[in-house]
């Protein structure tokens, strides 16, 4: 059974019609990304997934059972990532990453063993006791990421994380830890505007557009630069190849 599931989905703003039956489903322990031109409908989609904003038609499912908005129990097994990040205003790295681990798993819940390799990994031992506000955009992104990390949530719902600012480092960061997440069994659905990204990050890429699922399509086994050439095309990009 599927970990996180759209069936029929439709959703409209006013009289916008932005999304109509996407059938989408995420496994746990796999690493998905969507593609999409801008205005296709990626963040929305996203959005729907995480149970932020609400749908006209079709559902969402969790293991099964119909996403309820109101729910705290399931809306709590994942998180939403916008583009800008969020953190807790006033907290430093390291308490930004308590507080996040304090929702998602409680109080009690003891932090990850390996927050200080993380820290490091991603570059942030400097800043470790540093105001998140005061620090760098892609900084601030890391942060939210460490913090992502300690909240390890089911489900990692992250919209653009190549947009926000994370210098190479952080970027093979973001690599090992959603991979170590999937490990984990976690579900990671990220968007992004870069087919190579897409390709090297991902074990699924899924292409939405003109308010269904173009392409939805496994990495393993593929020639991954006919994969990508595909996705370029899919996004309107002319091939030098062809
Ligand atoms: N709050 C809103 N009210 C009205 N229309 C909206 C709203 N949010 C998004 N839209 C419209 O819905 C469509 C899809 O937007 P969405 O942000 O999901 O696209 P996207 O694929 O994430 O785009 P981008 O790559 O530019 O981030 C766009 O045409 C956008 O104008």
């Amino acid at each position: 059974m599927p970990l996180l599931e759209a069936a029929g989905l439709g959703k409209r703003y006013g009289s916008k019609r932005v999304l109509w039956d996407v059938d989408l489903a995420f496994e746990p322990g796999e690493i998905v990304a969507v593609l999409g031109v801008n205005g296709a409908g990626k963040t929305t989609l996203l959005g729907c997934l995480a149970g932020m904003l609400g749908w006209d038609r079709g559902e969402v499912r969790m293991d099964g059972e119909k996403l309820n908005r109101d729910r705290l129990d399931q809306r709590q097994r994942m998180m939403f990532l916008p583009g800008e990040g969020f953190h807790f205003g006033g907290a430093d790295t390291i308490r930004n990453a308590a507080i996040f681990s304090e929702l998602w798993r409680g109080i009690d819940a003891k932090p990850p063993l390996d927050i200080e390799e993380w820290l490091e990994r991603l570059g942030l031992l400097e800043v470790a006791f540093s105001s998140v506000e005061t620090l760098s955009r892609g900084q601030r992104y890391k942060a939210v990421l460490l913090a992502l990390h300690c909240a390890d949530p089911d489900i990692w719902l992250i919209d653009e994380p190549f947009a926000a600012g994370m210098d190479a480092r952080g970027m093979e960061a973001f690599r090992q830890l959603v991979r170590a997440a999937a490990t984990r069994k976690r579900c990671i659905v990220y968007t992004t505007q870069f087919p190579e990204l897409a390709v090297r990050f991902a074990d699924r890429i899924v292409v939405v557009g003109g308010g269904g699922i173009h392409l939805n399509e496994p990495t393993r086994g593929r020639d991954l630069e006919e994969l990508i050439r595909q996705l370029g095309r899919e996004l309107g990009i002319q091939d030098e190849h062809s």
